[in-house]
């Protein structure tokens, strides 16, 4: 199993690097690329790490020998928001990236899965598959906006809010990355229940914990090592699917049937190639549904907008 960071000297990738060579399976390869000259020297940091994962590392302009025979690359390459911004603002700079870093997947490894934690990720997957579909190998299993970030949050901060440990909470989030396209499912949450205003400051909390990174942080970036957890989460679970097993679910921004926007957030059990299923995100409270009818026109305009930066 080939795993490839793409921005893999960032904040993110480093601490995603850190985390792949202590969990990936025995055997499996790491590979980091980065514009950046450091890149080599961090996998030669971590190769001195005791686990058997190989770890190589790519600097400079071309991605392709971190690419070649990748399974799962998995993309943080680009720019982080400072106070002030939305995750839009990111778009003049990210979107030509990640056009770019994809180009080079769909040509070198055409059949690998793709994760994308670049942001504004509505927007970036979007990029990303009209990018594929051009190179004729979209695969629309195959490919994942990553939103466990969402995931791990709301667990974390159902738990402090109940008193309960993390690990039991279980929660989907679906719709999009970004405030109002973040909806945290609290109705469905097991063994606890909430009241209206619970629900609403913790559906609050959620869709804005990235900004409270961002203003934590002052002016130094955003979310990365609770990113680089989420992602570690998400690519091992992409691993294990790929490698056999069953039952591995995960909430991911994909494109399904399109029953509301074309790439939602929902919850996919994963199999040896990508997404098998994709699974009932079950019923929503009356709360929940107004604000999944709320979200879906910005929802739709992300992606549109992505769809046009490739198409015109
Ligand atoms: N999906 C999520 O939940 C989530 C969470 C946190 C951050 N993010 C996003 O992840 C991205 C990275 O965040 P970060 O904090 O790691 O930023 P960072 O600035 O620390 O790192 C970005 C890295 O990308 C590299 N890079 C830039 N252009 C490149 C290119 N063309 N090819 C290869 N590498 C390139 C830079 O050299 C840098 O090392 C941002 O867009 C951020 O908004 C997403
Ligand atoms: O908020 C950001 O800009 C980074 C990331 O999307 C996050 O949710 O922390």
């Amino acid at each position: 199993m080939k795993v490839a960071v793409l921005g893999a000297a960032g904040g993110i990738g480093q601490a995603l690097a850190l985390l792949l060579k202590l969990n990936l399976p025995k055997g499996s390869d790491l590979a980091l690329y980065d514009i950046a000259p450091v890149t080599p020297g961090v996998a030669v940091d971590i190769s001195h790490i005791p686990t058997a994962v190989n770890a190589k590392g790519y600097a400079g302009e071309d991605p392709t020998p971190a690419l070649e025979g990748a399974d799962l690359v998995l993309i943080s390459a680009g720019v982080a928001r400072k106070p002030g911004m939305d995750r839009a603002d990111l778009f003049n700079v990210n979107a030509g990236i990640i056009r770019n870093l994809v180009g080079k997947v769909a040509e070198v490894a055409p059949t690998a899965c793709i994760g994308v934690i670049t942001n504004p990720v509505n927007t970036t997957v979007a990029i990303a598959a009209e990018v594929l579909k051009n190179a004729g190998v979209y695969d629309k299993n195959k490919l994942f906006g990553v939103t466990t970030l969402d995931v791990i949050r709301s667990e974390t901060f159902i738990a402090e809010a109940k008193g309960l440990s993390p690990e039991q909470v279980k929660i989907n989030v679906i719709g999009g990355h970004s405030g109002v396209t973040i909806l945290p499912l609290l109705s469905q949450v097991e063994g606890v229940s909430f009241t209206d205003e619970e629900i609403a400051s913790l559906t609050h909390r959620i869709q804005n914990a990235g900004t409270e990174v961002v203003e934590a942080k002052a002016g130094g970036g955003s979310a990365t090592l609770s990113m680089a957890q989420a992602a570690c989460r998400f690519g091992l679970s992409v691993v294990r699917a790929l490698q056999g097993e069953k039952g591995v679910v995960e909430c991911a921004y994909v494109e399904g049937a399109g029953e509301h926007t074309r790439f939602f957030a929902q919850p996919v059990e994963l199999g040896v190639n990508g997404v098998e299923n994709i699974l009932s995100y079950g019923a929503l409270s009356d709360f929940e549904k107004q604000a999944l009818d709320g979200m879906l026109e910005t929802l739709s305009g992300d992606i549109s907008k992505g769809e046009a930066f490739v198409n015109g």
